[in-house]
């Protein structure tokens, strides 16, 4: 299978817009990706392989080399630093992540916390802020937290900003915007160039090609 490709998909929300895209770009994937539960999907007619990940844990995979490509978003880039090259921004999943809090909060000076499933990009953004605060780490229901007194604000990723909203809850500032990411192994993008730089190319038209 040296001429084949793996690329780790993110199972979940980024999933189906990654598919679309990828379909857009000329990729001949079979009516089984939609809704199988497999988690290895073979393409022979496009030498693809996909594996279906959890979408913290795709750079993992091609850190590592077991695919050459993958789909990732912004956050989970920043959230851990990992050995791959992010090549292309694909312009899907688009969020962004902020800290929010009850409203009217003010800043308090002794002992603050913020619960977040980022735990590093929260420290990170905190520092150059220069306030020092306690990182709880959650690994989701984060709007909890300060509904019922872990912490007094978050970082959590907003979209709509429906989930912030039913719980009572306001931006007090916003962070960084998030997209997904086509992420490659740097071993692989030396083995596998054209067919990558092929990827990147289809896929770069098409992005450009909807400004
Ligand atoms: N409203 C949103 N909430 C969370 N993630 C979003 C949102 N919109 C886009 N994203 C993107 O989707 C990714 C998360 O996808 P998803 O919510 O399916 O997975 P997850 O929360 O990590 O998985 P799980 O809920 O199974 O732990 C994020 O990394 C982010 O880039
Ligand atoms: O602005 P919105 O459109 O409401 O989207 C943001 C919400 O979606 C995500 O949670 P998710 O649904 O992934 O659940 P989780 O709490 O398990 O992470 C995120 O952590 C926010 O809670």
């Amino acid at each position: 299978m040296s001429d084949w490709l793996t690329v780790a998909m993110p199972k979940g929300r980024i999933f189906e817009e990654a598919v679309e895209l990828l379909r857009r770009a000329g990729y001949n994937l079979p009516a089984e990706f939609d809704d199988s539960r497999k988690l290895i999907v073979d393409v022979p007619e496009e030498k693809m392989r996909f594996i279906l990940a959890k979408p913290m844990d795709v750079p993992t995979y091609v850190e590592h080399g077991v695919a050459d490509v993958g789909v990732a978003g912004k956050d989970v880039m920043i959230e851990e630093e990992r050995d791959v090259y992010e090549v292309l921004d694909l312009r899907i999943s688009a969020c962004y992540l902020a800290v929010a809090g009850l409203p009217g909060y003010e800043k308090k000076d002794i002992n603050p916390k913020v619960a977040s499933k980022y735990p590093n990009l929260a420290t990170q953004y905190f520092k150059e802020q220069g306030e020092q605060v306690e990182i709880i780490k959650l690994n989701g229901s984060i709007e909890l937290a300060p509904l019922i007194g872990l912490a007094d604000r978050i970082v959590d990723i907003v979209s709509t900003g429906q989930t912030l909203k039913e719980n009572g809850l306001v931006e007090l500032e916003t962070i960084v915007p998030i997209t997904s990411r086509l992420i490659v192994n740097p071993v692989s993008y030396r083995m596998q160039d054209e067919r990558i730089d092929e990827m990147v190319e289809r896929l770069s038209r098409l992005i450009e090609g909807e400004e």
